[in-house]
């Protein structure tokens, strides 16, 4: 259910899409994963080497542990699903997350940098086909966690019907989620 239709091209950048090298930012400052102002998040910051995929950080910290001094893998699993959250807005449409597959390779210790990537497989109708890597210490250290992933493609409104609309337009003004 994660891998791609025969015949799936790869995407192509989007002619939005940031441009290689640039730092992707928040989508929501109250995120679990992204958002600046949590006070116990994973606090990821990202940026896209090439308009197509995500590279970012996460430092493993006391309130993401499972085990004593572990990352736990639910938390593990939310920072592929954000990776992989920021790497399809790559494509200027809202996606959410329909299912999320991981493994987890290696205990990952609190205090850890965990380096992240996420990218796309392939994009058929309202499916987007995903991955996600994270691994330790290093952009070619050893694989901890992987993850693969469809998302969904949505109307804007899906954030408002089910969500905070003044939330979201008070913080995305390119958007009108009731037009
Ligand atoms: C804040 C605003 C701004 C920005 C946006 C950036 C957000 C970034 C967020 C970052 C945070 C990180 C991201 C997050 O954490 S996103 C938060 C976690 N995810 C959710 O809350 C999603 C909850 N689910 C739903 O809302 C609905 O079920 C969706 C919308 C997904 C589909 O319901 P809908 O009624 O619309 O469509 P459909 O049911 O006809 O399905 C359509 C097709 O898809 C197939 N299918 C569906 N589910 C699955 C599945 N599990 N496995 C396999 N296939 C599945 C289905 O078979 C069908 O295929 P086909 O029959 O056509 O072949």
């Amino acid at each position: 259910m994660t891998t791609p239709p025969s015949g799936t091209e790869p995407p192509k950048p989007h002619p939005d899409a940031p441009a290689p090298g640039s730092a992707l930012g928040t989508h929501y400052s109250g995120c679990f994963g992204c958002g600046v102002d949590h006070p116990t998040g994973l606090h990821i910051s990202a940026f896209t080497p090439d308009g197509l995929s995500v590279e970012a950080e996460f430092v493993v910290g006391e309130p993401h542990q499972g085990a004593p001094l572990l990352a736990h893998g639910g938390v593990l699993a939310t920072a592929m699903d954000e990776v992989i959250g920021m790497s399809v807005w790559l494509f200027r449409k809202p996606y959410v997350t329909g299912r999320l597959e991981t493994d987890f390779l290696l205990p990952v210790p609190v205090g850890t940098t965990l380096h992240l990537r996420a990218w796309c497989n392939g994009i058929s109708g309202r499916k987007a086909y995903l991955e996600a890597e994270g691994r330790i210490g290093a952009p070619d250290g050893p694989v901890a966690v992987r993850a693969a992933a469809l998302f969904i493609e949505v109307e804007m409104e899906h954030f408002a019907r089910h969500g905070d609309a003044e939330a979201i337009t008070a913080e995305h003004h390119d958007f009108e989620v009731n037009p």
